[in-house]
């Protein structure tokens, strides 16, 4: 019998697609699996906005309650919604190799384009501030609920199109309903985005995480997204906070493109800095603290008081 890996995940379709696709890479390397569904508190609240709740950890507490009981061995989730830094006794394993990481335009009418008076549905901080910033005759109406959801919501007329994550709408097979792939010097995604991260409570058996880490993952993807998550540990942000970091590697050259924009995006603070891909954590910090000399760090402060009232 090879041994089996118990795999948590919420019960979204989006959410189930990643399950399923860390199974495979599982499968691929002679594991057995079994998915275990939990529901977390950001599935229930749907009535408001992640921002109010408070980002931290409403979609991955629970699952992370039964990681300690070890009802499940491994959590997935979007790496987007992982918070920059978890709670004492679990860590991130494994960052599937990530998919494009744009924010694409969603609509059944191709002739929606940002340069039109439109409506946008989206709830994002950062996808709200950034259309402030660089294009502040779109207005947007907040859509929360799962993607299925917010093409309904789209549909009956709430909006004329959705801003979304690429990842999510291509593995929802919306890909016919991409109007417009977003540049990713204005739309800079948020840390994270386009990539799987699997979770796991630190006490785990030291074998099987190692074989679960081999399976899933993606020695580039990781680099990147632990200095995309170094940056977003400093600024303490979780989706709440309009924060965007990419960084690309190239040989072994990191590089690292982020910033900050004020929640009425008046200001956008956007920079770029470079340097070795064996010390991703240093970059970004280094990011950090660029973005806090430049204006960035009195815009997070505002942001802080705002979001606190
Ligand atoms: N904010 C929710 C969320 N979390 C992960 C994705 C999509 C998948 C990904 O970005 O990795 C989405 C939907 C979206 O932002 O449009």
């Amino acid at each position: 019998m090879s041994q089996l890996v118990k795999i948590g995940t919420r019960g979204s379709k989006l959410a189930l697609w990643q399950a399923y696709h860390v199974e495979a890479l599982l499968k691929k390397a002679g594991l057995s699996t079994e998915i275990v569904i939990i529901d977390t508190k950001g599935d229930q609240i749907l009535d408001v906005s992640i921002a109010k709740i408070g980002s931290k950890g409403v979609f991955t507490q629970e699952l992370e309650d039964q990681l300690l009981d070890g009802r499940i061995d491994i959590a997935v989730h979007s790496a987007k919604d992982m918070q920059s830094s978890l709670p004492d006794g679990f860590e991130i394993i494994a960052f599937t190799e990530r998919e494009k990481e744009n924010d694409v335009i969603v609509s059944h009418d191709k002739s929606i384009s940002l340069k039109n008076e439109i409506v946008l549905g989206t709830s994002a901080t950062r996808r709200v501030s950034t259309l402030k910033h660089f294009y502040p005759h779109v207005k947007t109406v907040e859509v929360r609920g799962n993607l299925q959801t917010r093409i309904r919501k789209m549909e009956e007329g709430l909006c004329d199109a959705l801003l979304l994550a690429y990842a999510g709408a291509h593995r929802m097979e919306y890909d016919h309903m991409i109007i417009q792939v977003l540049d990713l010097d204005e739309f800079t995604p948020a840390v994270g985005q386009g990539s799987v991260a699997v979770e796991v409570a630190i006490n785990l058996d030291a074998d099987l995480k190692s074989k679960i880490a081999q399976a899933c993952n993606h020695l580039d993807t990781s680099l990147r997204l632990r200095a995309e998550r170094a940056y977003l540990r400093v600024l303490e942000g979780g989706c709440s906070i309009p924060v965007f970091a990419l960084a690309t590697l190239e040989e072994n050259q990191l590089s690292i493109k982020g910033g900050i924009v004020s929640l009425d995006g008046k200001e956008r603070i956007s920079i770029v800095v470079k340097g070795s891909a064996d010390q991703p954590e240093k970059l970004g910090k280094e990011l950090a603290d660029q973005v806090f000399a430049a204006g960035g760090k009195v815009i997070l402060d505002q942001i802080k008081t705002t979001l606190n009232k």
